[in-house]
């Protein structure tokens, strides 16, 4: 193994189960004053700068159980490899999971490899309207089992009690901390962590319904050896480390990069639904991804190209296969949720290796899968965090084989941004 990397000690070593989240939690910790490299997949190097927090992509939130636990180990290892104080797990804000997993069985395998007998449970994001009180997760207004989460493709999710969902996959014993005690501070959800504990609780739900919560959760993770959650917990942990949290705005800045502008969208979610009908509503070109075509052997990927290519000139242009619950699940009937996803995020990641060399270098792609397998096409291995577009879909800036002199990427969660974001992203980079 490698000899620590940074001078002065990685605080936070973060290992996240899909990229657009890798990124969402990254934007949080730079918005806060942490130095962050974003990696792609398990590195084999140290980081290259100095930096406070890494955020090790992978793509393990689908995967086997077994495998997302191979891989969350493999990333723990290196980061245990660069000093990392501090290990943070982060999944969705939407707890995408399935009775298999993956969050209790890489939460059970973090802890044991850690030698650690306790750790928390929060997705909350309340700046995306992701609030978890009295241990059930809601979507704005909305239950999360009544949000348009129970339509997902991958990892429907129907029951909103945090505390039955994950005691399903763990072998952990679950508790909840209440937001009346999260009220009371720091010192008072300590107390509740230990009663806990001393219970046999191995792993706390933890309500938070606004900011303040979380900042009133950050300090009591101070020491934590193991944090889960969504990136909503991260904005309250760089209060632990006065002396190292620096200037947001100038962790933010990328250099600048001028090229085509494009979107890839795979995420079925009502926002990226909403994005998509927008964007197509604007008269720009759009080309829509039949998943039934690919699987009769047709080339899409040319004919998506072929139809995009040309309008490249006249701004950005959309390749999607974005699409109902109801086409999804005649999609899915006919080819199996596993094998139409597969196929589509294959399809859509060489739809946007066409689309860079063909210029494109300011590139949005839409959904987690989606941008896991963009990036892994497009042979990339680290991210630099800018400036944020929407909450939690920063701007990032990355080398590719493909365009070596570098290309603006937006990894966006597939439920987060507003209905123009496809058109607001590059507007966003025109600003002086
Ligand atoms: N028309 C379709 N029919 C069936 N599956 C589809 C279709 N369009 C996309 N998919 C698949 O649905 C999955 C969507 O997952 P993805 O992670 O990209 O989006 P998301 O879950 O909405 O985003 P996030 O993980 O950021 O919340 C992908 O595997 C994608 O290939
Ligand atoms: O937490 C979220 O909602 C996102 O960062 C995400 O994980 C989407 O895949």
């Amino acid at each position: 193994m490698t000899a620590p990397a940074t001078a002065h000690g990685l605080l936070l070593g973060c290992i996240a189960d899909d990229t657009t989240g890798a990124t969402d939690l990254a934007n949080n910790l730079v918005r806060h004053g942490l130095r962050t490299l974003q990696t792609i997949g398990v590195p084999t190097e140290p980081p290259g700068a100095e930096v406070d927090a890494v955020v090790v992509a992978l793509k393990s939130r689908t995967n086997p159980a077994a495998e997302a636990v191979q891989q969350s180990l493999a990333a723990l290892a290196w980061l245990q490899a660069q000093g990392a104080a501090q290990i943070y797990f982060k999944y969705c804000s939407t707890f995408d999971s399935t009775p298999q997993g993956n969050i209790g069985p890489v939460t059970d395998a973090l802890l044991d490899a850690l030698g650690s007998d306790f750790t928390i449970a929060c997705p909350a994001f309340p700046a995306n309207q992701r609030t978890v009180f009295q241990g059930h997760l809601f979507v704005g207004e909305q239950l999360l089992s009544d949000s348009g989460m129970r339509h997902h493709p991958l990892t429907p999710m129907t029951d909103a009690n945090l505390v039955r969902v994950l005691q399903a996959q763990t072998r952990r014993r679950v508790g909840l901390v209440p937001q009346a005690v999260v009220a009371r501070g720091p010192a008072a959800i300590r107390q509740r962590f230990d009663a806990l504990r001393a219970d046999g609780v191995g792993i706390a739900v933890v309500d938070a319904i606004c900011d303040d919560d979380l900042h009133r959760i950050g300090p009591a993770l101070h020491g934590m050896p193991l944090v889960t959650a969504g990136s909503g917990i991260a904005i309250g942990l760089p209060a632990n480390w006065p002396g190292r949290v620096s200037d947001a705005a100038t962790a933010a800045r990328l250099p600048a990069v001028h090229g085509s502008r494009a979107v890839v969208a795979g995420s079925c979610s009502q926002a990226t639904q909403a994005q998509v009908a927008r964007f197509r509503a604007s008269g720009q070109t759009a080309f829509s991804v039949d998943p039934l075509a690919i699987a009769r052997g047709e080339d899409v990927v040319a004919a998506a190209l072929q139809a995009l290519r040309p309008a490249l000139a006249q701004g950005p242009v959309l390749a999607y296969a974005t699409a109902d619950p109801a086409q999804v699940q005649a999609v899915q009937q006919a080819l199996g949720a596993a094998r139409a996803g597969a196929l589509v995020e294959d399809t859509l990641a060489r739809i946007a290796c066409g689309l860079v060399q063909a210029g494109v270098r300011q590139l949005v792609v839409a959904g987690g899968e989606t941008s896991g397998a963009c990036v892994q096409a497009l042979g990339l291995s680290q991210l630099q965090i800018g400036p944020q577009i929407a909450p939690g879909v920063p701007w990032c800036h990355a080398v590719s084989p493909q365009a070596p002199d570098g290309l603006l990427l937006s990894l966006k969660s597939g439920n987060f941004g507003g209905p123009d974001f496809f058109l607001e992203a590059f507007t966003i980079l025109e600003e002086p």
